[in-house]
């Protein structure tokens, strides 16, 4: 991936497998944004490919992406802010369901059963990531670690198999961040792929099945938790960091 003359992404080659937990990690600047936005469809690579379950992905857009079951959550959330917490769900699951909701405003009975079915739903979402009890606050008004956990609700909502999680913890304090990898092994056990950028990390290295290290644009390396530490290249990317606890 090119930016004008600077090379934001030169050689990047990795895979992640079904229910598969992969970090992508790597000091400031490396290309991780870029290399989730290139794969969620937000930027067209200058060369490559990205491909879901056998599907190219090339030139599609983020919402044909997501549509495949491939959704991401961002670095800001990207809320409905003045609208309540279920509402954004309920939003999310319309967003899914679209085709229904002609029929639901005209209140047809059998568009009336499933507008309840998404209901059922829309609460099934809040109580896995665990903010039920604030569905009638505005989002808004919700604490920044409960916003971030909404983020995911929204990106739960568009039904993922596999799901892009851009720093989710990144300003969450620790019962948030330990709250939030409660959420991760709800979804890994059933069966959610996951891909991860992330700075944190303990919670990077506790969480992860796999993890690829990037640095200058290029992976640099790519194995376990425990491989990655012990890896002179990542030492050397990481030094003044600390892989370990940068
Ligand atoms: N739209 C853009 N135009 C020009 N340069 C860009 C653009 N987006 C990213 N870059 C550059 O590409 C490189 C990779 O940036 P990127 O944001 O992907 O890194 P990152 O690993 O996500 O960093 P961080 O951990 O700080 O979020 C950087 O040098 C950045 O300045």
């Amino acid at each position: 991936m090119h930016f004008g003359g600077l090379i934001a992404i030169s050689d990047m080659n990795f895979h992640v497998n079904e229910g598969e937990l992969v970090s992508l990690i790597g000091p400031n600047g490396a290309g991780k944004t870029t290399a989730f936005n290139i794969i969620t469809g937000f930027q067209r690579p200058t060369k490559g490919r990205v491909s879901f379950r056998g599907t190219s992905l090339a030139g599609l857009k983020p919402h044909q992406v997501t549509s495949l079951g491939l959704v991401r959550t961002f670095q800001r959330t990207n809320l409905f802010d003045k609208i309540s917490v279920f509402d954004n769900v309920l939003i999310g699951l319309h967003r899914k369901t679209s085709a229904r909701l002609l029929g639901t405003l005209l209140s047809l009975p059998r568009e009336r059963k499933a507008e309840a079915e998404l209901r059922d739903q829309a609460w099934e979402i809040l109580r896995l990531v665990g903010i039920e009890h604030q569905a009638k606050e505005r989002a808004s008004g919700l604490p920044y670690g409960d916003q971030r956990l909404l983020g995911v609700a929204l990106a739960l909502a568009a039904q993922p198999s596999a799901l892009l999680l851009d720093e989710p913890v990144s300003g969450m304090n620790a019962t948030e961040t330990g709250r939030f990898i409660e959420l991760i092994d709800k979804l890994r056990s059933r069966g959610t792929t996951i891909l991860l950028v992330e700075h944190d990390m303990p919670m990077v290295m506790r969480i992860s099945d796999r993890i690829v290290v990037l640095n200058y644009g290029r992976i640099i390396a790519n194995g376990t938790p425990k491989e990655i530490q012990n890896d002179p290249e990542v030492i050397q990317a990481y030094l003044g960091q600390g892989v370990k606890h940068a």
